[in-house]
């Protein structure tokens, strides 16, 4: 459901391939001609009071009770496009997120840096054909390797990483997310 809210508010691409009319069609009293290439607005869909109640908010609730998936069929979600050009790389995206996002979860313990509230993070985009952060993220992190109270030195830290072959594909979490805490600090993570 994160996930799924997630990119409801922040599509990786906001704005579909495009794609060229097969018939001239008639919309809202204006005359799409045959030919006319045309660009979906997914990001504006998923924020659409039409559709979705209280847009702006991240409500995991949305989904907890619906059938909504990403493979396409419902014309007022569709992160991974629709049709006979959806991403085909939908399974091993979605791989990506779910097992990125469970190893950080797992591995590390994650809290805001002292002084900020969840509400006020800022959420600004930056203008380009993919969605991304505008301004870095931070945070301050620990590891929990189920116990949170143990502290494990850095070797330790490195074989269990090694050990679930997660040491890549962390740094390339941390590349894309912009964890900076955890890059530039070496003595976090080495
Ligand atoms: C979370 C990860 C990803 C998201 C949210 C995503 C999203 C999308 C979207 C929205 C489109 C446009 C679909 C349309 O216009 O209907 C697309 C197209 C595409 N994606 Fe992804 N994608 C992801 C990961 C990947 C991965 C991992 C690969 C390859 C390994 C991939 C390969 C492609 C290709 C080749 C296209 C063009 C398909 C075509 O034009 O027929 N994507 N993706």
């Amino acid at each position: 459901m994160v996930i799924k809210e997630t990119f409801r508010l922040h599509p990786l691409l906001p704005l579909l391939i495009p794609r060229k009319c097969r018939e001239e069609t008639d919309l809202n009293g204006y005359t799409i001609q045959l030919k006319t290439k045309v660009i979906v607005n997914v990001w504006a869909m998923g924020i659409d009071p039409k559709y979705w109640d209280d847009v702006e908010s991240f409500k995991l609730k949305r989904f907890e009770h619906n059938s909504m998936d990403y493979i396409g069929n419902n014309y007022e979600y569709f992160p991974f496009g629709s049709g006979r050009r959806i991403c085909p790389g939908m399974s091993f995206g979605l791989a990506n997120v779910y097992f990125s996002l469970a190893q950080l979860l797992y591995h590390f313990d994650w809290k805001l840096p002292t002084g900020i509230n969840p509400s006020e993070l800022d959420l600004t985009k930056a203008a380009g054909a993919a969605c991304a952060r505008k301004n870095d993220l931070h945070f301050i992190t620990s590891i929990s390797f189920n116990n949170p109270s143990s502290h494990v030195n850095s070797a330790t830290v490195d074989a269990r990483l090694m050990y679930s072959a997660s040491a890549e594909l962390l740094e390339i979490v941390v590349y894309f997310f912009n964890f900076h805490e955890i890059r530039d600090s070496p003595s976090l993570i080495k």
